[in-house]
């Protein structure tokens, strides 16, 4: 295994292919608007870029010849079957876990913000919120309070984390995340364990931190309802790139409509339908406003 690390941190590894890989999976070229060409240079623009990323192990490819740039202002989200490699993806990305072969290149001004999909609170070790959020030691009182209003759980500063629900409890790993001053957030399931209501307002909030910070998001998440909705591009992942691009694109794509089927074709039509109004969070109609810039309503 070789590899090449390029001056400021900029290129984080530079794998060539070992293990017999071939080229790149045949399926991982849809032209919709995600570059799956090995050559194609990461972009410049972009927070994070990664190029032909495999990674095999128990012997099979659990990513295999995967292309991804996420760029400031614009939510990225993953989809794919369970075990499609989602969540090995964004380890790859963040580090944690390195390719057999490929490419990842992050500017040194990219600063991360991750929320993991799972997060244990052992109940045996009281801790609030706020002690929580002090972990590390690098953040004020003010700006733990600070990050709470943005994520809209200031009343829980003071709370046990172990009597947290699901969405609270998301939103506290949403500030935390918010406390590195991040430009790019990562967010793997944030909706896990949250219902349907709840799940609904942390895509909103994503959105408005999104809008609010033109932070670049990479998210894993399992409904399509709000993906469609919310994404400005979706990458369909099984193994492989089946399909990427605009939400449109993908969901006219034939291994999304195979790996989707009806739920998929119809978790774009429920949102993407022209419409003259929008809805609250508690689901009630409201007229489109000057920040329903991307036309999204129900
Ligand atoms: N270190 C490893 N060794 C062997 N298999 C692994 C390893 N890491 C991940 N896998 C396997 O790779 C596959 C992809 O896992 P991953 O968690 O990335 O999928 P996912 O798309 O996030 O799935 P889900 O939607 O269920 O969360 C799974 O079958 C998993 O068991």
């Amino acid at each position: 295994m070789s590899s090449a690390f390029a001056p400021a941190g900029e290129i984080l590894l530079s794998l060539s292919q070992q293990n017999g890989h071939a080229s790149p999976h045949p399926a991982a070229s849809c032209g919709h608007g995600q570059s799956h060409d090995r050559d194609a240079a990461p972009a410049e623009d972009a927070l994070i870029s990664a190029r032909g990323l495999w990674l095999r192990r128990g012997g099979r490819d659990i990513v295999a010849g995967v292309d991804l740039d996420v760029r400031r202002g614009e939510i990225v989200t993953l989809i794919g079957p369970n075990g499609a490699g989602k969540t090995t993806l964004v380890r790859l990305v963040l580090g944690i876990e390195k390719p057999d072969s490929g490419l990842i290149v992050r500017p040194a001004s990219t600063r991360i913000g991750y929320v993991p999909q799972r997060f244990e609170v052992d109940a045996a070790i009281p801790m609030t919120v706020q002690g929580f959020l002090g972990l590390g030691g690098s953040a004020s009182t003010k700006e733990m309070g600070s990050a709470l209003d943005e994520v809209g759980a200031r009343r829980i500063e003071h709370q046990q984390l172990s009597k947290l629900s699901g969405g609270e409890t998301q939103r506290v790993l949403i500030a935390r995340a918010l406390l590195r001053q991040p430009n790019l957030l990562i967010l793997d399931e944030p909706a896990s364990g949250v219902d349907f209501a709840g799940e609904a307002e942390l895509y909103e909030l994503v959105e408005k931190l999104r809008d609010e910070r033109d932070l670049g998001v990479l998210l894993v998440s399992h409904d399509l309802h709000v993906v469609m909705a919310k994404s400005d591009r979706v990458i369909c992942l099984n193994g492989h790139v089946c399909c990427s691009g605009e939400p449109e694109h993908v969901s006219q794509h034939t291994e999304y409509a195979r790996i989707f089927g009806q739920q998929g074709a119809a978790a774009l039509s429920v949102y993407r339908h022209h419409h003259d109004h929008a809805h609250d969070l508690t689901g009630e109609p409201k007229p489109l406003g000057a920040d329903d810039t991307h036309g999204r309503g129900s």
